[in-house]
């Protein structure tokens, strides 16, 4: 068995696999990490490995402090990926898109692959049916331009994610709401909407902790899963072991 984790800019997720399946998953605080680690270990004592991909800040140290009882492994750049990677910064390219395009090269061979990862930030990733990884986008996650709009304005108030009324925002919460909601699904459906013009036979995978709130948003070819960059994650695992 293994656990995997997963540290993002906002939060910190878990989740224990045997094999391919998901067996539990976690949301952790940094504050109570080691603390939840420490009972997950009790409850499943055949966790044998600890997988960390991290673009957040935390230390390292809070994991490595169960390497005597696991194997510990922080995915970094010099792993082996199943992908070529063609981004023409490579060492600068995010982990978390590293390893969702990872995900995708494993689970959906031979297809175009873009995967939408809709978190603390909205990244596109894709990689081509030849397994290349091409590059995508990086724009801000919904909190965030809620967030923006508020911090860097005198009158706008914050407001918590909710779903617009109206097209037209006849009011200064139903602008906002209607200029951050809205604006993400119409980027989204647009940036959609060009790949498709420029490639076919390809898969579209959305995931990140706005999954839910998007996919009923969205144009309805679109595979949602909220657990593809933990899945992933865990593929990439198996894949090294295998080609260790
Ligand atoms: N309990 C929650 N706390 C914070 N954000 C949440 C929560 N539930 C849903 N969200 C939504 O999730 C988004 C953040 O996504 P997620 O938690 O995947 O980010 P993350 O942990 O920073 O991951 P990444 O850095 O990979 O984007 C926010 O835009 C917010 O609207
Ligand atoms: C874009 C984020 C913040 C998304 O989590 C992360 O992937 C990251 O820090 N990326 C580094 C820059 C890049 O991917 O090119
Ligand atoms: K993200």
């Amino acid at each position: 068995m293994i656990l995997a984790i997963d540290i993002g800019n906002t939060r910190i997720k878990g989740a224990v696999f045997e094999g391919y399946n998901t067996i539990d998953s976690f949301v952790f605080s940094k504050d109570e990490i080691q603390e939840k680690i420490a009972t997950i270990l009790k409850k499943y004592n055949k966790i044998t490995h600890l997988a960390v991909a991290s673009v957040g800040n935390i230390e390292k140290e809070l994991f490595l402090y169960f390497e005597n009882v696991l194997d510990v492994w922080f995915v970094s750049h010099d792993d082996l990926f199943p992908f070529k990677n063609n981004y023409s910064t490579p060492k600068t390219l995010g982990i978390d898109r590293m390893v969702l395009a990872a995900g995708a090269t494993l689970q959906f061979q031979g297809q175009n692959r873009l995967i939408i990862d809709a978190g603390t930030c909205v990244t596109y990733d894709f990689v081509d049916q030849n397994d290349i990884y091409l590059g995508g986008a990086i724009s801000p996650g919904l909190r965030l331009r809620y967030e923006s709009l508020h911090n860097f304005t005198a009158k706008l108030p914050l407001l918590a994610v909710e779903s617009p009324k109206h097209f037209l925002g006849d009011s200064t919460v139903g602008a906002i709401h209607s200029g951050v909601v809205n604006g993400l699904v119409y980027e989204i459906n647009g940036f959609v909407d060009e790949y498709r013009a420029q490639y076919s036979n390809f898969i579209i995978i959305l995931t990140g902790g706005d999954t839910e709130f998007l996919a009923k948003r969205l144009k309805n070819t679109i595979f949602a899963n909220s657990n593809f960059l933990l899945e992933s994650l865990n593929q990439i695992f198996q894949y090294k072991i295998k080609n260790d």
